[in-house]
């Protein structure tokens, strides 16, 4: 249903589009541009357009006919489709206007010209409709339709705005949200009006009896953009999903994440749910990229409204609030807190009135202290009963009324509110102001805000990954800020398998790039936490929507490929580090990669992060999957073959000291030394060399080079350390966590072509075999992507364009790329880590994924073809060769084309791409000033 209501918007957003000036082109045609299709679409039947078949033998009356919502073909055109004779002459038989036509709405439209784009009619809106060279619908007055519609937009604002808010979207040019509504509050409200073409008392169709009237065609808003046309952020892998319904199962008793991030991992598509942080500062730039609050805590964030303000608000809102027209409850929203955002705050008393219902605190708070059950019972010509079944029918939920009865003491929708967060919100709230003077009660879980961990202070949510939540903390001790991960698995073994693993690795890694694992703790039955240092700019990803799609670039082309080959290169030297280790980070994408920014660009730092996916290779075996390795088993044994501390006794090393200024690398300082001062030198390429070939020596290893990333704002203060850090983990066991050869693919879009290959391979096995992976099987997969991938398309209209298919990909033959040749062993390996890199490269410079379609068995094909749209990488680049080659960033777009090489004996190593940054820097070092970095 939402996808078909997704492609419903695209087919009508040419209206919209035209009449909204104020939104942001989706890329639509205008609606009378030499399209036919912008009227003669609404006949068709749209399932084939969202692809559902639609049996051969169906026959179209019996369709038309059909209660099917996705067909909203008008039994009237139809038949006057196949009855007109003349229908196929296109020639306007009559164009007649009857005198109530003619209303002030219509001179309007004509006053201007025709506003918004519609060019069909003279003063008096009598200029025949061929005039559009188009396909029409007889009697159709399109002007007037769209007039009517334009006038009408105010109401259907609100409409849209008091219907059950689906998804929130944020508007651009106000900077405030929008809801989208659910396509049933949108039908629901404004019956489609087949009736009007079934009575057969009119020869006219006039706009409010037409099926194009207003109420369909308004109910559709253009295509939501939040700044790019084409989405960058990265749909679920089957992993990802799987993780992310399981964390979601698994964390039921935080009714705030619960309730908000399920329905949004469903939406994957549409949003850009991986990962997603709160802003630190709400001005910064991921604030802008945050434009979907998940949680009503990013809500209340954004807001910048603490949930005691928000107790008192809903304390001074009517009884039946939610019961009142929306102009009523929009007057007295503006009311009660007139300096607010209304609609967000709508909102977010919606959204808790309704998820309050549906975790069994029901709305009869509002009237009575008494238990629900009787409530239910003898209550039932209350009007606030009904409410209570009618938000519980809106929630789906059949329980309502059997409330437990402890929840009946919760006499108040306001200390529901405070409920629904945490049991001791007021110690909490207070927290915000004071980090250090917050102590949560002793009833809370061990997970709550104000929760001491690992001896710092839990904060609040920053963000939100597929595993767990990020909550900012502070050291008890010194009130220095951290951030602690906590992932919750109780009951779910597969996910408690899978942070043991990633803890496994990430305590393991000791660079300055890399995010450092500080502590962490196992609660056996509940959750993983872990302790880390905290990186307050976002990430590469907000990075790349604050500098737009290369069509629309906030910075000049020149400088996006510099300051990309600055923050990359540190990428590489985390990458480096990890393949020198034998370990591959298995997830490397825009989200992962966290940005720490100063007060110059040259003091940027690129963090990687997120190891959920990270797994050891070697050389022998270089595409082994798994983590088997007893030296890590072992706690006892302190170091491993190569010397590496591997015991938790001794970590954490000293690469994150932060006192001691000698043991900092200083990357900036480094590339602006190989900016300023390096001669010129021609670039010989080396021999390629293999990328099976990683004899990598760390560029960065913790004894040569330390790090002092993390200094603490001056506001803040100083950390200081203990060593060990806690050091009262070392009885952690990490067990043969074993291999798990099905989910190799972090990120959909980032995957390379040979683990999709693998994945194929493995899918046609199960499919021989009747065996299917369990819940990550491919199957899911597919089905998960593909039900959101229409909204990618939705995001994206120019999706398609930014493919080059000059070779239409077959979607049904998953073995049809240049890589056919099965594989049995898993091939992720260092090479699928620079495929990644290499579409996270193509991101940063085009503001475009590579490899992007709505539709997921099309996009794995068209990773596995290797086929991208290279003409604007080259136009970032600059590669033109008209130019003069020291103009150009020849040495970027040839790394990414390397790096996007299907060949695995030709995709380019880390070295190369190293050398091949140092030489771009050498040769474009004399196009700028000093203060470009
Ligand atoms: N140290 C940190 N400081 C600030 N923000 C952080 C930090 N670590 C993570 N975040 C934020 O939280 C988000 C999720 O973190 P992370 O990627 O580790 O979780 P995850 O569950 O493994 O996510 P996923 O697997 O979806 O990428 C990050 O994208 C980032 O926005």
């Amino acid at each position: 249903m939402f996808t078909s209501q997704r492609q419903l918007r695209q087919n009508e957003s040419p209206i919209s589009s035209t009449s909204h000036s104020s939104q942001p082109s989706s890329g639509t045609p205008s609606p009378l541009s030499g399209s036919p299709a912008s009227n003669h679409s609404y006949g068709r039947d749209l399932r084939g357009l969202v692809g559902i078949d639609i049996p051969a033998n169906e026959a179209a009356l019996d369709r038309v006919n059909s209660s099917d919502t996705l067909y909203f073909r008008p039994k009237k055109i139809y038949q006057m489709e196949h009855e007109h004779p003349s229908r196929s002459t296109l020639v306007q038989l009559h164009n007649k206007h009857r005198p109530d036509d003619t209303s002030s709405s219509y001179k309007n439209a004509n006053t201007d010209g025709g506003r918004g784009g519609v060019e069909s009619g003279n003063s008096r809106g009598n200029q025949p409709l061929y005039t559009m060279g188009a396909e029409y619908v007889p009697d159709l007055d399109f002007t007037k339709l769209v007039d009517d519609w334009q006038k009408s937009s105010d109401d259907f604002y609100e409409f849209r705005n008091s219907a059950t808010p689906q998804v929130e979207i944020k508007n651009d040019s106000k900077g405030n949200y929008e809801l989208w509504n659910s396509p049933d509050a949108i039908l629901g409200r404004h019956q489609l009006r087949r009736d009007s073409f079934s009575q057969g008392n009119s020869d006219s169709l006039s706009p409010e009896g037409s099926l194009l009237s207003r109420d369909l065609h308004s109910n559709v808003k253009p295509i939501p953009l939040p700044r790019n046309s084409q989405p960058i952020f990265t749909p679920l892998s089957n992993l990802e999903a799987e993780r992310r319904s399981s964390y979601t199962t698994s964390s039921n008793n935080n009714s705030v994440t619960q309730n908000n991030k399920f329905p949004f991992a469903k939406l994957k598509y549409s949003l850009p749910i991986q990962g997603s942080a709160v802003p630190a500062s709400f001005d910064s730039n991921a604030s802008s990229l945050n434009f979907l609050p998940t949680t009503t805590l990013s809500t209340l964030s954004e807001l910048q409204l603490s949930p005691n303000a928000m107790v008192d608000l809903i304390q001074k809102l009517p009884r039946n609030f939610l019961n009142l027209p929306y102009s009523q409850r929009k007057k007295v929203m503006i009311e009660h807190a007139p300096h607010q955002d209304y609609k967000a705050m709508m909102s977010l008393v919606k959204k808790f009135m309704l998820t309050s219902s549906k975790s069994n605190f029901s709305l009869a708070g509002f009237v009575s202290n008494a238990p629900a059950t009787e409530i239910a019972t003898t209550n039932s010509n209350n009007n606030i009963n009904n409410t209570s079944r009618n938000q519980s029918n809106n929630g789906n939920d059949n329980n309502t009324n059997v409330r437990p009865p402890q929840r009946s003491r919760h006499g108040s929708i306001a200390s529901q509110f405070l409920s629904s967060f945490s049991p001791s919100m007021t110690s909490i709230a207070n927290m915000n102001t004071n980090s250090l003077s917050g102590c949560a009660s002793g009833s809370g879980r061990p997970d709550d805000k104000g929760m001491e961990i690992l001896g710092h202070r839990l904060g609040k949510i920053i963000g939100f990954g597929a595993w767990g939540i990020i909550r900012e903390c502070f050291d008890i001790e010194t009130g220095a800020g951290r951030v602690i991960k906590i992932v919750k698995f109780k009951g779910h073994a597969k996910i408690k398998r899978q942070v043991l693993r990633e803890v496994a690795i990430w305590r393991t890694l000791k660079h300055n790039r890399i995010l450092p694992l500080l502590d962490w703790r196992l609660d056996e039955n509940y959750a993983m936490y872990c302790l880390t240092e905290r990186i307050n700019e976002g990430t590469l990803y907000d990075l790349v929507i604050s500098w737009d799609e290369f069509k629309r670039s906030k910075i000049p082309f020149a400088e996006r490929c510099k300051m990309t080959i600055f923050l990359i290169l540190q990428l590489l030297s985390a990458l480096k580090y990890m393949h020198s280790k034998k370990i591959v980070h298995g997830d490397i994408k825009l989200e992962n990669c966290l940005l720490q920014k100063g007060h110059k660009k040259s003091e940027w730092k690129v963090i990687l992060c997120d190891f959920g996916m990270s797994c050891h290779f070697d050389d022998k075996h270089p595409y082994r999957n798994d983590t088997t390795d007893n030296r890590i088993n072992s706690s006892k044994r302190s170091r491993n073959e190569s010397g590496e501390e591997t015991s938790l006794v001794k970590y954490p090393t000293t690469n994150f000291l932060p006192d001691e200024p000698r043991n900092d690398f200083d990357v900036n300082e480094d590339l602006k030394y190989q900016f300023k001062n390096r001669k010129y030198q021609g670039f010989a390429p080396k021999k390629m060399a293999s990328s099976s070939s990683y004899s990598l020596k760390p560029l960065n290893s913790p004894s040569s080079s330390s790090s002092n990333l993390f200094h603490k704002p001056a506001s803040q203060p100083q950390p200081q350390h203990r060593y060990p850090f806690h050091g009262r983990h070392n009885t952690t066991v990490f067990p043969n966590l074993g291999p798990e050869p099905s989910k190799y693919i972090g990120s959909l879009p980032y995957a390379s072509p040979e683990l999709l290959k693998y994945s194929d391979t493995r899918r046609s096995k199960s499919v021989d075999l009747h065996i299917y992976d369990s819940p990550d099987s491919s199957q899911s997969e597919i089905s998960a992507a593909s039900s959101s991938s229409s909204n990618s398309s939705s995001i994206s209209s120019t999706g398609n364009a930014s493919i080059n298919t000059t070779s239409d990909v077959a979607i049904n033959s998953p073995l049809d790329s240049p890589t056919d040749a099965p594989y049995n062993t898993s091939p992720l390996g260092p090479a699928s880590d620079i495929w990644a890199l290499g579409v996270m490269l193509y991101t940063i410079l085009v503001g475009k994924l590579p490899f992007n379609h709505e539709f997921e068995p099309r996009l794995r094909s068209l990773i596995k073809s290797g086929e991208f749209d290279r003409i604007s990488l080259a136009q970032v680049c600059k590669y033109d060769k008209k130019r003069t080659e020291e103009s150009m960033f020849q040495g970027l777009y040839d790394t990414i084309i390397g790096c996007l090489t299907i060949d695995l004996d030709k995709r380019w190593n880390l070295e190369r791409i190293e050398e091949v940054f140092q030489n771009e820097i050498k040769l474009n070092e004399s196009n700028y000033d000093d203060n470009d970095l």
